[in-house]
């Protein structure tokens, strides 16, 4: 589809469109820009991108994923957290539909940026959760906003959304801002070692909605199997 390069609202700019080819095949890149400048406390930048598969403009049930940034997994390969092969699955789930979006929200750390969620990950390495090592250095447990998501789905014109997701107040900030969500697929990605206790915490401290065996022993156990 294309995407004509226009200002929709003041602060929601698109700057550019290319096909491009993923491991998933091929997707249409638009980049949004919301507001004018990395964000000088956070160091977020303002572009984010909606990565289309197939005609969404009109359509009912669009299988959306909002994803947030997360460079330590998505680009080091980082085992503590499950982003990356969400977003893995995002994609390749939409590629086998042969439609739906994920739109990629600069919001590393869940909104605090990198240098924050390296610092809250310095915390971690000496025994606090995710949840706690935030409130330690002063930040909010979840400072992600999805205003630009909101008028990303609105300007690609969808109508209403299927969201991959598991984290309720997602549901819940997307839907008071108008995103008409007909319902939700779980993204659920087996735990690892070192990802089981931030999906311990997610389940138990953020409420997401994760099984509810007791990730952390579970997976720990395996590995611990797997050393001996
Ligand atoms: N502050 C902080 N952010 C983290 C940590 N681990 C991952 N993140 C960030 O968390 C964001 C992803 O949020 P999650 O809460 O894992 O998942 P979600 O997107 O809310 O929920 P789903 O839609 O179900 O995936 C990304 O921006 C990651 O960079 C951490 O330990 N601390
Ligand atoms: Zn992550």
């Amino acid at each position: 589809m294309h995407v004509p390069t226009a200002v929709i609202r003041p602060q929601l700019v698109i700057g550019a469109q290319a096909p491009v080819p993923t491991r998933y095949g091929m997707f249409e890149m638009v980049v949004f820009r919301w507001g004018d400048a990395p964000d000088p406390e956070t160091g977020l930048s303002p572009d984010h991108v909606a990565l289309i598969k197939g005609d969404v403009r009109g359509q009912r049930g669009v299988t959306v994923r909002v994803h947030s940034e997360c460079l330590t997994s998505e680009v080091f390969g980082s085992l503590k957290c499950d982003c990356r092969e969400q977003l893995e699955a995002a994609q390749e789930e939409i590629a086998r539909r042969g439609q739906g979006v994920v739109l990629y929200l600069r919001q590393e750390g869940r909104g605090i940026g990198l240098a924050n969620k390296i610092r809250a990950y310095g915390l971690q390495a000496r025994g606090h959760d995710t949840v706690d090592a935030n409130r330690l250095l002063g930040l909010p447990d979840d400072a992600r906003m999805y205003e630009a998501a909101a008028a990303m789905i609105a300007h690609l014109g969808i109508a209403s959304i299927r969201l991959l997701t598991n984290n309720p107040e997602k549901i819940e900030a997307l839907s008071k801002l108008g995103v008409q969500i007909v319902s939700r697929a779980p993204s659920i990605i087996q735990p690892n070692p070192f990802s089981a206790p931030y999906l311990d915490a997610k389940r138990r401290r953020m409420g997401h909605a994760l099984p509810s065996e007791d990730l952390t022993e579970s997976a720990l156990g395996e590995a611990i199997g797997d050393a001996e």
